[in-house]
This record gives structure tokens, sequence and C-alpha cells, in this order.
């Protein structure tokens, strides 16, 4: 089976998660995307939902196929997020970010009564960090931010390299017009002293390590889907 065909079972499955009158955070992503897709059938067959986008371009997909939007000053307590990672660990740990949207996406996750994680099996690893960490940063004083994470990592044994993220010749700009710097530290055995010590740094406004946010995840491969939920979601 193709990426896209478990992208699709994965928010197929999220969707039973979606009930009548829910308030939804909606992800960012490729496998994000297919949920939006999906849902939109059901909004277009009666299912009555708002949702609060993580990014513009969900926005934009979202008002393309008819998804009802609303905004976290409208709502800001939402019942279910769904949306993709780029990796997730057996606690439900995750790194997101690849797409730029990690600011956003945990501001809404963070506002959801539950979020449930889609992605096919490959994003499941034991332990975080071969994908590099996404972390967002304030354009002023950019290279004196970079110092200080390496300096944090470096306390807490991990280095390697911390890289401006581009589209081509210039720098990559997200929705929150910040910079993205991504940190190939490799493994991170304590996700929860680095996501401590990123948070400590000024000029650092989001990393994309989300701990404690998912309580779902729900991962598709060739031979079907499987569901991991944290203890309390048991
Ligand atoms: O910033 C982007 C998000 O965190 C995405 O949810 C993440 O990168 C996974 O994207 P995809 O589903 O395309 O692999």
């Amino acid at each position: 089976m193709d990426a896209r065909s478990l992208k699709i079972k994965a928010a197929a499955e999220a969707l039973t998660y979606v009930k009548d009158g829910m308030r939804l955070g909606i992800g960012t992503g490729s496998t994000a995307e297919e949920f939006v897709r999906l849902l939109a059938t059901k909004v277009a067959s009666g299912l009555k939902v708002v949702g609060v986008p993580t990014s513009e371009r969900t926005a934009a997909l979202c008002r393309e196929l008819g998804v009802k939007l609303t905004t976290l000053e409208e709502t800001p307590a939402l019942d279910l997020t769904i949306d993709g990672a780029d990796e997730i660990d057996p606690q439900l740990a995750l790194i997101k970010g690849g797409g730029g949207a990690l600011l956003r996406e945990k501001i809404v996750a963070a506002a959801s009564a539950k979020m449930v994680v889609i992605a096919d099996e490959s994003k499941l690893v034991s332990t975080l960090g071969a994908f590099p960490l996404p972390i967002e940063v304030n354009r002023f004083g950019r290279a004196a931010t970079q110092l200080a994470i390496e300096r944090a990592a470096s306390n807490l044994h991990l280095s390697g390299p911390v890289t401006l993220r581009m589209t081509g010749t210039d720098a990559f700009v997200t929705d929150g017009g910040h910079l993205i710097l991504d940190a190939s530290f490799g493994r991170i055995p304590d996700t929860r002293a680095l996501s401590d010590a990123l948070h400590a740094i000024p000029g650092v406004v989001e990393h994309g390590i989300f701990l404690g946010l998912a309580r779902v995840a729900i991962l598709a491969g060739a031979d079907g889907i499987r569901t991991l939920t944290t203890k309390t979601e048991r």
C-alpha cells in the first residue's frame, strides 16, 4: 500500500472520533489534509462541526472544501484535535513542525480536551530525535538564540547541526512571522529536560516536542490500523 493510502486509512479512522456539534482543532501536513478531505465529505452530507485551523494552508483547504472555521478567540475550548506528526514514541510524545506549523499546532492541541494523532506506522520510533527537531525562533537575535540553543543542548549531552530552514534562497517564515531552526541532535533520551531548557531561552518561541498532549495515535500500516493510547485514555 502506498504512503498516501496509509494516510487516508489513518484519517478515516480518526473520523470515527468526530461527533456532531464538535469544536475541532484541525492539523497541518499531508496526513491532516487527508483528514480534512474526508471531514469535508461528511460535512457535505450534514455533519455539523466547526474547526480551528492550525495553519493558513489548512485554513485555505477547509474554506475550499466547505469546512466551517472558527478561531480560538471565538471558541477558546475545543473538543478534539486531529493532527499528523513527524515522530511518535510509544508514550505518545511527538516531534512536530516538519511543515512549520508547530506553534499554532501546540496552542490548538493544548486548547483541546483530546488530541488524536494520525500517521503511517513509519512515524513510530522508540526514541524521538532521528527527525530534526524544529525550533521556532524570533527573527531578532537569531544567531544569539541559536548559540543559546546549542549550549543548552550541550549541557544535556546533545549535539549536532542546527540549521536555519530555507525555502529556496530565502529563510522559511512561519505563519506567525518567525524563523525555524532544525536541530539534528539525534536521539533525545530526556525530552522533558530538552523541552524545559529550550523554553527557558529568550528568543525561542516554541519547539516541536509535544509532551502530554496526544492521547491517541492512529497508525496505519500494511497490516491494518494500530491504535495506541496513553494510560489516562484507557
Ligand atoms: O508542521 C507540520 C506538522 O507538524 C505536521 O503535522 C507534520 O510535519 C507531519 O506532516 P505529514 O503528515 O505531512 O507527515
